[in-house]
């Protein structure tokens, strides 16, 4: 790996919410030596305060990078969000500063679907409300309102990385699986495509979402949805909590008409493990409520510590953006002998041959280039031949090309 012309010991990483200590690992072994780590989200201001200086950031899903904490990071390069979720981060505006959002796309669906297929075993048996009553003194040995799975219809909302896993683990327990989404979507073992929404509320015996916080999955499950599943079905919630209205959940659950559910995520959640949690379903028998734990086992933790660093190393080390989820995406292997500048700018007309005037003007030769552009900015890698206080020189050059965003030299 080449020398970076801003210096590794220079570059600031912070990392919130208690990230994995591979993540650190990751950078450590790559030499970053500056990290800051945080075992929990920081307070809006102080969040804006330690953010003001940091090159690389990561979280997890409970920081909200909103446009104005994002802008107020002026040396921000990238950030990482260390689980699936991306929609903590505003990206368009962390787009329009130039700076690439990574995430772990797979590292904890599968302890997701295993979440979700034991609570589903437990629901249907009506565990939770005979766990209660035992921890009280109660004893109510009966086979009413209890079923095995199997035979049973699992209707999954979001059939995407989780909800595919979901169905293929739920079918080796002999349960009929169906789905809804709004692509059409390859089916996996012997699960069926839903009619609509509506038709897969009226057939599942549990439903479980998989859906990820869109302006369209908001409330997407209210008291019309709730009200069309079948009498005495259960729901699990493992995605975002905007996603069900939980006052409507609430009321549900409380005539019957809605068995039981599993909970882990909520429209408004504790900060810290120190902060109370306030919900309606507190107290209710029929409910599991986790703490937003769907990924947190120790084997997806440590693999997310380790891809969400490596993401954000290379994207420092060699400028890919490869798998950002608000960039174009660019790779370019190292030329040995070139210096490698960087430049992101507005898509507009006749930027890539302004950029290479400046080469040409300078007689500079290009060793390698790679362009994408996604429908509002662009980034180029540029490869080239030339001395340290020139590629300095090109780099001030291009900075004041219209429309340009962000320009760095890389080695
Ligand atoms: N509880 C936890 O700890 C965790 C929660 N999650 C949540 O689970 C979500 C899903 O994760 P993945 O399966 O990896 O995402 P994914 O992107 O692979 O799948 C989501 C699926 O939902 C579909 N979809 C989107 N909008 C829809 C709508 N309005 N109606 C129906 N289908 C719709 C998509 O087409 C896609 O197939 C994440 O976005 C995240 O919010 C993820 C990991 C851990
Ligand atoms: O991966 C996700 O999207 C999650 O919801 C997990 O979030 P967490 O890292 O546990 O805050």
């Amino acid at each position: 790996m080449k020398k970076t012309s801003f210096p590794k010991q220079d570059i600031r990483v912070l990392l919130l919410e208690g990230v994995s200590a591979s993540a650190v690992e990751t950078f450590k072994a790559a030499g970053y030596s500056q990290i800051e780590f945080h075992e929990k989200s920081l307070p809006d201001a102080e969040l804006r305060r330690r953010i003001a200086d940091a090159h690389l950031v990561g979280i997890r899903s409970r920081t909200q990078l909103d446009a104005a904490t994002l802008e107020s990071a002026k040396r921000l390069i990238a950030v990482g969000c260390f689980c699936i979720g991306t929609n903590q981060v505003d990206l368009a505006a962390a787009q329009g500063l130039g700076v690439p959002v990574f995430n772990a796309p797979y590292s904890n669906t599968r302890s997701v679907a295993e979440l979700v297929l034991a609570e589903a075993i437990l629901l249907m048996r009506r565990i939770p409300q005979k766990n209660a009553q035992c921890h009280r003194g109660g004893w109510s040995k009966s086979a009413a309102g209890s079923y095995e799975v199997r035979g049973k219809v699992l209707g999954i909302v979001g059939y995407g990385h989780i909800g595919t896993q979901v169905g293929l683990l739920a079918e080796g327990l002999g349960m009929r699986v169906l789905f809804h989404d709004v692509e059409s979507k390859l089916t996996l073992g012997n699960a069926q495509a839903a009619a609509a929404l509506d038709d897969l509320l009226e057939r599942a015996d549990v439903v479980t979402l998989h859906v990820p916080e869109t302006p369209q999955t908001r409330l997407m499950i209210g008291a019309a949805q709730l009200a069309r599943m079948r009498p005495g079905a259960c729901l699990i919630n493992a995605s975002r909590g905007t996603v069900v209205d939980i006052d409507a959940l609430a009321a549900a659950l409380r005539t019957g008409h809605i068995a039981g559910a599993a909970i882990d995520v909520f429209p408004v959640e504790p900060k810290g493990n120190e902060d109370a949690f306030v919900s309606p379903l507190v107290g209710m028998d029929n409910v599991i409520l986790t703490p937003h734990v769907g990924g947190s086992t120790l084997e997806a933790q440590d693999n997310i510590g380790i891809e969400v660093a490596a993401k954000l190393v290379r994207y420092s080390d060699n400028g890919s953006t490869l798998s950002a989820v608000n960039f174009p995406e660019v790779t370019l292997p190292e030329h040995p002998h070139s210096r490698r500048l960087l430049h992101i700018h507005r898509n507009t007309p006749g930027m890539l041959s302004r950029i290479n005037e400046l080469f040409s003007r300078e007689n500079v030769n290009i060793d390698g280039q790679y362009l994408q552009t996604s429908p509002s900015i662009g980034y180029v890698v540029i490869d080239v031949s030339t001395s340290e206080p020139q590629a300095a020189a090109l780099k001030e050059a291009l900075a004041q090309i219209p429309g340009t965003l962000r320009t760095r030299v890389l080695y």
